[in-house]
């Protein structure tokens, strides 16, 4: 497959050649089978495959191809959705200066940001992006993955949780499913977010739309972050970005070098858009890409045996 040109930073670990496509199968088949699954899959000998496949830094992702080919890579370390591929186009983005390896959460991606969303407490951005999640169930077109307590969780957050994080590979959208549930005897609050990277052909290039007019948003890039209210119908990012817009959840990115667009479609729990751009930090790649963040900013108090669940899709269409 191929992908727009310029579009594509940085995706030279998450991409293994076709010539080990046989290992990948080899490797797909011994899980499904360690698993009791028909190892089935999508073994075109000239196309993607599906399945459970290892980075060259060793980390495990899943590779989800639907019949027309589109594709989209989950990586277990950070629960982290770093790639999704529709008709050649390349939407999510990985920084350059990523780490695939493990030692750090991966800069990129759909990356979780929970229990916590920026710095406080706990570690900057929680914990849900550096512990490894675990393949509940997959299908050619789809993953569940699940992040539970462990000692490492607990030292920071002692509270009993299950997340459960779907990817589902659609013919039209990618579409994901955060679900957070109490399963202690005492209730706990958290914060969430998909610190989502999207590519784009230039920063310069892309607007984008949604509810914002006319919305207060908190500007972290004026001193301790002030309150100021936003004028504009279209986002246009021309300096560093940090901004949190509460109550903006329909965010449509517009493209005009690529033609393309992509509406994130928030539908359940994430009623909040962070956008975020390094402007002009050039070892980031601040050029290539953008954060727009589904965020659940306001914390979640969760009682015991209740759930939280946050829906987002995203949805590739034409300028
Ligand atoms: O590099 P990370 O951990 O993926 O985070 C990216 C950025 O995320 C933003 O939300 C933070 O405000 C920045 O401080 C941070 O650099």
């Amino acid at each position: 497959f191929t992908t727009a040109p310029g579009t594509h930073i940085a995706r030279s670990t998450t991409f293994l050649e076709a010539s080990s496509n046989k290992k990948k199968i080899a490797s797909r088949t011994k899980w499904a089978e360690s698993r009791g699954m028909a190892s089935g899959g999508t073994a075109v000998a000239e196309g993607p495959s599906a399945g459970l496949m290892t980075n060259e830094g060793g980390l495990e992702y899943v590779r989800l191809v639907n019949g027309a080919g589109d594709t989209s890579d989950i990586y277990l370390y950070g629960g982290c959705v770093t790639s999704y591929i529709k008709d050649g186009q390349e939407y999510v983005a990985v920084r350059p200066d990523a780490k695939m390896d493990g030692s750090k959460p991966i800069s990129g991606g759909l990356s979780h940001c929970w229990p916590q969303f920026g710095p406080g407490a706990i570690q900057q951005h929680g914990f849900a992006r550096n512990v490894n999640w675990s393949v509940k169930s997959m299908t050619d077109t789809s993953v569940e993955l699940e992040m539970a307590p462990s000692d490492y969780t607990k030292e920071m957050w002692d509270k009993e949780f299950l997340c459960t994080f779907s990817v589902n590979l659609e013919d039209d959208k990618l579409s994901t499913k955060m679900n957070v549930e109490n399963k202690g005897e005492e209730s706990f609050d958290f914060q969430a977010a998909l610190h989502s990277y999207f590519t784009v052909s230039a920063i310069e290039n892309l607007s984008i739309a949604g509810s914002f007019a006319g919305k207060e948003f908190l500007n972290k890039m004026v001193g301790e972050g002030e309150m100021q209210t936003e004028d504009r119908e279209e986002i246009i990012i021309s300096e560093e970005y940090d901004r949190v817009y509460k109550g903006v959840n329909d965010p449509v990115l517009k493209d005009s070098g690529s033609g393309k667009t992509l509406t994130v479609q928030n539908t359940a729990g994430w009623e909040d858009t962070v956008l975020w751009n390094p402007y002009g930090n050039e070892g980031m790649g601040y050029n290539n890409f953008v954060c727009v963040e589904s965020v659940k900013f306001d914390p979640v108090t969760l009682g015991a045996g209740e759930s939280w669940t946050g829906d987002m899709a995203l949805v590739p269409g034409d300028l």
